[in-house]
């Protein structure tokens, strides 16, 4: 009998595994990757460079074949690039020539040719939900690095997608608009609930702001921890002073910096 939906994990990883070059004396970047993601579940990813983040996120995404495993989204392979899926990369590249607004709604434009008074009528919604109400009609060269970033993050959850792939989207930034902006995002995501797959190279940040936080060796990459972050939500700055924040930051860092000794 097939299994209920209810109970199947969301993103589900099984031996995932990519190797780029084909010689079989280079170690591939990432193997035997198990991971279940539960719908709307933020997960975060760290590990060192090149243990294979982003590698990991663009099998997801499907934009990269996996040469060992099986990626499947609600039960179904992932063979190719999906429509339920955003990404917001490091920079948000949005288009010069367009204001704010229209950067938002430009996938939409792009997608189906088209949009509506109802898209635009969200896009105003999530743009005053991420704080850039007044920027709207702003060009995006009038803007922070922050508040691009924001309209990055705007424009990835107007489509609506059920998984959110976020590839250190915070890293360009300075520290306190980061934290600010990963407060932010909390937000947007409590209001509209997304599985999120986080990547950062911040400890402290995959802490705050994740439900798990999966830790990732040396290449090649593979699951070294994946550990439930049980501090109660919302989180807020009162939460990097929780002890337990620091035992779970501590318990991170020992993996990455002391990986034999973990
Ligand atoms: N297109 C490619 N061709 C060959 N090797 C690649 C390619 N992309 C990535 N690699 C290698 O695969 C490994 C994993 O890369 P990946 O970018 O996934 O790591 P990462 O953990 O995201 O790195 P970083 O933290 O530095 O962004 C690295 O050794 C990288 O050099």
């Amino acid at each position: 009998m097939a299994e209920p939906a209810v109970n199947r994990s969301f993103v589900k990883l099984a031996g995932v595994g990519h190797r780029y070059d084909p010689n079989p004396a280079i170690p591939p970047a990432v193997t035997g990757i198990d991971l279940d993601i539960h719908r709307h579940e933020f997960v975060a990813v760290v590990g060192p460079s090149g243990c294979g983040k982003s590698t990991l996120l663009r099998m997801i995404a499907g934009l990269l074949k996996p040469s060992e495993g099986r990626v499947t989204v609600f039960g179904r392979a992932v063979d190719g690039p999906r429509d339920d899926v955003g990404i917001v990369f490091q920079k948000p590249t949005l288009l010069p020539w367009l204001n704010v607004r229209k950067n938002v709604l430009f996938p939409l434009r792009h997608k189906y040719g088209r949009y509506n008074r109802e898209d635009e009528a969200r896009a105003d919604a999530l743009l005053a939900m991420a704080g850039l109400e007044a920027f709207a009609r702003k060009m995006p060269d009038e803007l922070s690095g922050g508040m691009q970033q924001r309209v990055g993050i705007v424009r990835a959850l107007l489509l609506n997608p059920d998984i959110l792939l976020m590839d250190e989207p915070f890293s360009a930034l300075d520290a306190m608009t980061r934290e600010q902006i990963g407060f932010d995002l909390l937000s947007l995501w409590q209001e509209q609930p997304k599985t999120v797959l986080f990547i950062t190279h911040s400890i402290a940040e995959a802490v705050l702001l994740a439900d798990r936080v999966l830790v990732m060796s040396r290449r090649p990459g593979t699951v070294l921890d994946l550990i439930d972050v049980d501090l109660p939500r919302p989180r807020t700055t009162h939460t990097i002073s929780d002890a337990r924040f620091g035992e779970l930051t501590d318990r991170i860092r020992k993996h990455i910096y002391e990986p034999d000794a973990a």
